[in-house]
């Protein structure tokens, strides 16, 4: 639901539910089955039986999300000059290297095999993100573990390369981890892009694994994300979303970073 027009190109979107209502009162639930490292990170509160990062309530998530080449990278790097932001770029390194093997190249050389392995460690190298204590009053991260299930997992499921099985276990442990952990967003900015222009960028970008993406794959994650951010009428969204078009070249693109530097850092 759009609510409000900005001047220039960015539009921001509500939510269809508040997090908010969600997460100011939680308790520690299943302490007992939790390492001591991990609650020491977490404080316990009153109700929904959720677990909460300590001095969660005083500081801001902002997730930026997009598709692939999109542009969030770049976005990042910019901010990342921003005094009191700490800025948490995807861990596509571990997906590309864990223990020395390659679940991200695997999936991409056959998906219907690997799909669950990367799925898996991505939602558990995002989820780390999420609930890692925070080092300055404002985060801004690379996607979510909201658009790891509701983008890719997705996808994967339901361009069929995904087993039934292999999509009930993800999507169990997704449920798990957003009803008892909680992972507030307070912004989420769209980088809005065509898939065009994202094939573009890749084949400049030159991933190894990523050789392989066909144009009509980043439509589907476009189509996923538009009907997940701008229509709305796929999954929940959990904080209001701030689009920005990123079909620009890289000056533009600049410009319209600094333009929309205070809607970005005032989210909360
Ligand atoms: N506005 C832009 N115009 C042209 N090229 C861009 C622009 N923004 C980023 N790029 C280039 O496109 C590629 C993908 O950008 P990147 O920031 O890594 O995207 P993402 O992190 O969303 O995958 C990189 O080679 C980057 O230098
Ligand atoms: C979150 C997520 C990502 N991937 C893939 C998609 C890309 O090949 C890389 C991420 O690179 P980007 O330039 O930052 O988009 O990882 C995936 O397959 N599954 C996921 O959940």
């Amino acid at each position: 639901m759009i609510v409000n027009s900005f001047k220039g190109l960015c539009r921001v979107v509500l939510p269809l539910y508040s997090h908010k209502s969600l997460s100011t009162n939680i308790l520690v639930r299943h302490r007992a089955a939790l390492g001591k490292h991990l609650l020491g990170h977490w404080r316990s509160s009153t109700s929904h039986g959720k677990l909460v990062r300590n001095g969660e309530g005083k500081k801001s998530v902002i997730c930026l999300e997009g598709n692939i080449a999109s542009g969030k990278t770049t976005c990042l790097e910019y901010f990342s000059k921003t005094s009191d932001i700490e800025v948490l770029t995807e861990p596509v390194s571990k997906w590309r290297n864990v223990q020395g093997c390659n679940p991200l190249g695997l999936m991409y050389q056959d998906p219907t095999r690997w799909g669950l392995t990367l799925q898996t460690y991505v939602q558990l190298t995002m989820l780390d993100q999420h609930v890692s204590p925070m080092t300055a009053p404002i985060r801004m991260m690379e996607r979510s573990i909201y658009s790891a299930k509701y983008i890719f997992v997705e996808n994967l499921y339901k361009s069929g390369k995904m087993p039934e099985v292999d999509f009930a276990v993800l999507s169990e442990w997704f449920e798990w981890i957003i009803k008892n952990i909680s992972l507030p967003v307070d912004l989420i900015v769209y980088l809005q892009t065509s898939p065009q222009t994202c094939h573009e960028r890749l084949k400049q970008r030159c991933r190894e694994e990523e050789k392989v993406i066909p144009l009509e794959y980043l439509e589907s994650i476009h189509n996923l994300y538009e009907d997940w951010l701008i229509h709305q009428k796929s999954f929940h969204v959990p904080a209001p979303v701030l689009v920005i078009p990123a079909d620009h070249d890289l000056k533009k693109m600049l410009h319209q970073f600094e333009e929309n530097r205070e809607k970005i850092l005032m989210a909360r």
